[in-house]
């Protein structure tokens, strides 16, 4: 048994779609064809199901990136082999609003828990197939707007009394602030398999007012939606290609 996932050793599919949210997680599965609940414990639900035949695990890691590190190396210890983010984020680019998706191509390491596990040097980037497929799928999904880009892994979400670095980035041409990408880049470098993030916009954040921060409303639902239609198509595509 995995002991934080508590699911059994060897029951994670090769390709696993995770997010922060466990109620995103069914969100995800009633989109497969069919699926059954294999573990629920603390902010980690996981569920196994089949989306065109191809089998797939969809996961929820919560919010942060300790906790969600733990989900990450469980998921490979558990058989995950491709791993997709499909998340939320605040844009960094005046031109990405809310609505739109961004394709992660690499993370910024502002997490306070990888450079624990490697050189600061060491680089947390998206596997370069995962951005692809990611990419072409994105052809195939109406009315959306994206951009592949860097983005920032933060731990802080409310400030305190230092400012967070959001402006900083934004100048840099890093594209969105999330807080899980670089754990699951690093980590699934660290262990030799494929990982990749599609993120909804939830807001511009580069003059940033946590006060504002709402994404509950349907724009933010219909983008986690293209997301999702994103994720799990750019899934089918990879089996194909094995
Ligand atoms: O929507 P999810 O996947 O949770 O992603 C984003 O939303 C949470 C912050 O509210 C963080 O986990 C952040 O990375
Ligand atoms: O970390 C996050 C996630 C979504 N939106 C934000 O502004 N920040």
């Amino acid at each position: 048994m995995l002991p934080i996932l508590k699911v059994p050793e060897g029951s994670i599919s090769k390709y696993v779609l995770v997010c922060g949210d466990p109620a995103r997680v069914l969100k995800i599965a009633e989109r497969l064809d069919d699926f059954e609940e294999i573990g629920y414990n603390r902010e980690y639900r996981t569920v196994k199901g089949h989306y065109r035949g191809v089998e797939v695990t969809i996961a929820s890691h919560g919010v942060g990136v300790p906790g969600a590190a733990l989900a990450f190396e469980e998921l490979i210890k558990g058989g995950a082999k491709t791993i997709i983010r499909v998340g939320t984020c605040g844009s960094l680019d005046p031109n990405i609003r809310d609505g739109d998706l961004v394709v992660a191509t690499g993370a910024v390491r502002e997490d306070g828990l990888t450079d624990q596990l490697v050189p600061i040097g060491y680089p947390a980037i998206a596997d370069f197939s995962v951005v692809r497929s990611l990419e072409v799928a994105l052809l195939g999904v109406r009315d959306v707007n994206y951009k592949t880009g860097m983005v920032l892994t933060l731990s802080a979400f409310y400030p305190g009394v230092l400012d967070l670095p959001l402006k900083l980035y934004s100048e840099t041409n890093v594209t969105a602030v999330e807080m899980e990408c670089s754990a699951l880049f690093v980590i699934a470098s660290l262990r030799g398999i494929r990982a990749g993030a599609i993120l909804a916009v939830d807001g511009v954040v580069i003059d940033y007012n946590p006060d504002e921060y709402d994404p509950h409303r349907t724009v933010v639902h219909k983008a986690v939606d293209k997301a999702i239609t994103a994720a799990l198509n750019a899934v089918v595509k990879m089996a194909s290609e094995e």
